[in-house]
């Protein structure tokens, strides 16, 4: 059975790349299948192939199974803004149904684990009243929430948890991830994530220099039943 996840974050930048492609590292090494999945992306070259984003294909590559481009990621855009606002420039209009029949067809693949990586934060606007996180909620998808450890998340860890709650889906764990590498009072504002933040912390990631390697610090060990 394919254990599906979604990664979301505090923000754009936050590290939900650098967490989703740690977390397929790790359960390939302990032999798992796995896939990636970046629905949305925006901010993309134009290439011969067409339009390639680079966390999608991080996901790509990290994937055990190999699929193409386009199944990874469906919906694409140059300019590295809100999406909605690049669909509009675009006179498109993005689809949810695009992005769950997407997401079936990968998940039919069956992988031990489907990663989904979102795009900026949890209530990303599609456009037409509609969110990111309506099709992670309609999918129930189990969800990763990454907190970019700088002033100011305590906030928006607090709200972006709340409104998880409140949309009913299944959160099951959160990542510091320190991407200020000055942040003052730094292991306080870890402790009052681990108060205010009530499920398991699978990990701290402290500040990486660019030849490091977040696997170490991340467990991912409560997220398979074996
Ligand atoms: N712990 C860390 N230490 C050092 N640099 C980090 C750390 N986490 C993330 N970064 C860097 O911060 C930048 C943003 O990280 P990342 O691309 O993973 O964010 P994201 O949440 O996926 O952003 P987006 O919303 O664009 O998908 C990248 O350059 C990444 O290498
Ligand atoms: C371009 C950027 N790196 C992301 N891919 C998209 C971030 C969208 C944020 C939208 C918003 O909440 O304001
Ligand atoms: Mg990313």
């Amino acid at each position: 059975m394919t254990q599906s996840l979604f990664i979301t974050a505090t923000d754009t930048d936050a590290g939900k790349t650098l967490i989703a492609q740690s977390i397929l590292r790790l359960a390939n090494a302990k032999g798992k299948t796995t896939l990636g999945y970046k629905p949305i992306s925006a901010g993309c070259q134009q290439t011969a192939n067409g339009l390639r984003n680079e966390d999608a294909e991080i996901l790509q590559q990290q994937a055990t199974l190999s699929v193409a481009y386009e199944q990874v990621n469906p919906i694409a855009f140059v300019d590295p803004v809100a999406p909605h606002l690049a669909a509009q420039k675009c006179g498109e209009t993005i689809e949810l149904s695009q992005i769950q029949r997407g997401y079936q067809s990968l998940f039919e693949l069956g992988a031990d684990l489907l990663v989904v990586e979102g795009a900026g934060g949890w209530r990303l606007p599609l456009g037409q009243g509609m969110f990111l996180s309506d099709f992670v909620r309609d999918a129930q998808i189990p969800v990763v929430l990454v907190v970019g450890l700088k002033l100011g998340c305590l906030n928006h860890a607090l709200l972006t948890y709340q409104a998880l709650l409140h949309d009913g889906v299944n959160v099951v764990g959160w990542i510091a991830n320190q991407i200020d590498p000055d942040m003052l009072y730094l292991q306080s504002n870890i402790d009052a994530l681990h108060d205010l933040i009530g499920v398991p912390c699978l990990g701290v990631v402290p500040y990486l220099k660019s030849s490091q390697s977040p696997d170490s610090y991340i467990n991912i060990n409560m997220l398979f039943e074996d």
